[in-house]
């Protein structure tokens, strides 16, 4: 099995915290996001314990927020010590709503609008990442307007290709995000910066891309950034006391997929980081690290009920789920790899080579190709694995289909964390 918390009961069921997928689909219907909390918390303390190991004191995990929001995972993360990275007012208010205090927040962001910096700046969030000139200037102007000095890091970027999809790579200099290093833009943005009086400078963001298995190009944007970080020092007096690494580390959506060591990789990143400090004398600044998927992404699995199979004579096989693009967009976006279990008939022969595919009027609308089930039959239960992460984040209403229920599994036990949409919810801003 892919995952240590998944099992198989005697009969035939796929189990998740040790409860039956079966018994969750028939209890809280289905599509059904399932999300287990331990395997989060344990996910979180990993990051933890491996930061405050290896990296200097203040070092902190911010969850991003981007792969999963919704308000109950929050006390689970404040709990597990986490700081969180968040990229609108509606992932502020999401988070505040959970309970999470403003301080450890970090506001992202390449086109934070004037209401959502004064949103920010009233509910006292911790940290603004800046990502362009215009947005210092607007932040200078709202802080002061409120006597307020605004904690912030300066977005930049590296131009490192971690070699993911280009879908999901953001670190290379032509993109949208931050500004760029090697042009010599970002020294003007630092000179920027430090010249508004109500910003107060705390360092740097880079984030390079996500799905990334080692810690290479991480040590690559270290090297980058501090040789940055040494210009600035030179031309402004200015040291960096805090280098937000951004997200990143991948997740294993296959067996195929190589294994993540993270500890390993912190440990890496951070021998790296302290290396070359004393080979530059610099100060060894405090790590931040913006984890979304590792986080949730394997303790998340979604549930579907087949609703029939089309086999197109000399063609292939179609198995279409009570859900789809809706749910899970990943397949039409990148054609993103999943593992596809019959979550009903564990026990029996996988010998149906077929592809899996929702229910909206799209072609492109599909789960996965290439999928190995049972003969399968109206009612089965598949189960996806690893779609905790931008999952429920990228869910729409296309075709106007509710959206799932999310329910988190503790210690055996389950309990609804996001009900189910409703047809007067799918009306609701209609006037
Ligand atoms: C700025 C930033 N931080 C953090 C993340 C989270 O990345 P991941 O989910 O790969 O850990 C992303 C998404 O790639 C991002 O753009
Ligand atoms: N949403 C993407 C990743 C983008 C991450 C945000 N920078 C995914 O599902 O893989």
């Amino acid at each position: 099995m892919l995952y240590d918390n998944l099992g198989v009961n005697d009969q035939g069921h796929l189990t998740v915290g040790g409860l039956d997928t079966v018994a969750l689909a028939e209890e809280f219907g289905a599509p059904l996001y399932v999300l287990d909390e331990d395997q989060v918390r344990a996910n979180c303390r990993t990051y933890r314990q491996a930061m405050a190991e290896w990296m200097p004191g203040g070092s902190l995990p911010l969850f991003a927020g981007k792969a999963l929001c919704f308000k109950g995972l929050y006390p689970v993360l404040e709990e597990e010590g986490m700081g969180a990275d968040v990229v609108s007012p509606g992932e502020i208010y999401t988070a505040l709503a959970g309970g999470f205090p403003a301080e450890k927040l970090y506001f992202h962001g390449n086109n934070k609008t004037d209401e959502d910096i004064a949103y920010a700046l009233d509910c006292g969030v911790g940290c603004f990442i800046v990502d362009n000139h215009q947005e210092l200037e607007r932040l200078e102007q709202a802080a002061g307007a409120r006597s307020h000095r605004q904690r912030v890091l300066l977005r930049v970027t590296p131009g490192i290709d971690p070699h993911t999809l280009q879908a999901i790579n953001t670190g290379r200099i032509d993109c949208q995000f931050g500004v760029p290093i090697e042009t010599g833009q970002a020294a003007q943005f630092v000179a920027d910066a430090l010249s508004r009086p109500h910003l107060q400078v705390e360092g740097f963001h880079s984030h390079i891309g996500s799905q990334i298995f080692e810690a290479a190009p991480f040590c690559d944007a270290v090297d980058i950034l501090l040789d940055f970080a040494h210009a600035m020092r030179q031309a402004h007096g200015f040291v960096a006391r805090t280098l937000n690494l951004g997200g990143g580390f991948g997740v294993r959506y296959r067996e195929s997929d190589p294994t993540v060591d993270i500890p390993g990789n912190i440990r890496a990143l951070a021998d790296h980081l302290r290396r070359g400090c004393e080979t530059k004398g610099y100060p060894m600044p405090r790590v931040l690290l913006e984890p979304g998927r590792s986080i949730v992404a394997n303790a998340g699995l979604t549930l579907y009920r087949v609703g029939g199979v089309k086999t197109i004579a000399g063609y292939r096989s179609y198995v279409t789920v009570n859900g789809g693009m809706t749910d899970n967009p990943r397949y039409a976006l990148y054609q993103a790899p999943y593992t596809v279990l019959p979550a009903s008939r564990m026990g029996e022969t996988r010998d149906f080579l077929c592809t899996v595919a929702g229910r909206c009027c799209e072609s492109g609308d599909l789960i996965q190709e290439k999928v190995s089930l049972p003969q399968p039959a109206r009612d089965d239960l598949l189960a996806v694995l690893t779609t905790g992460a931008y999952n429920f984040t990228m869910a729409s209403n296309y075709n106007r289909l509710c959206r799932p229920a999310l329910v988190m599994v503790r210690g055996g036990k389950a309990r609804l964390a996001v009900r189910r949409q409703t047809f007067a919810d799918l009306v609701a801003c209609d006037l």
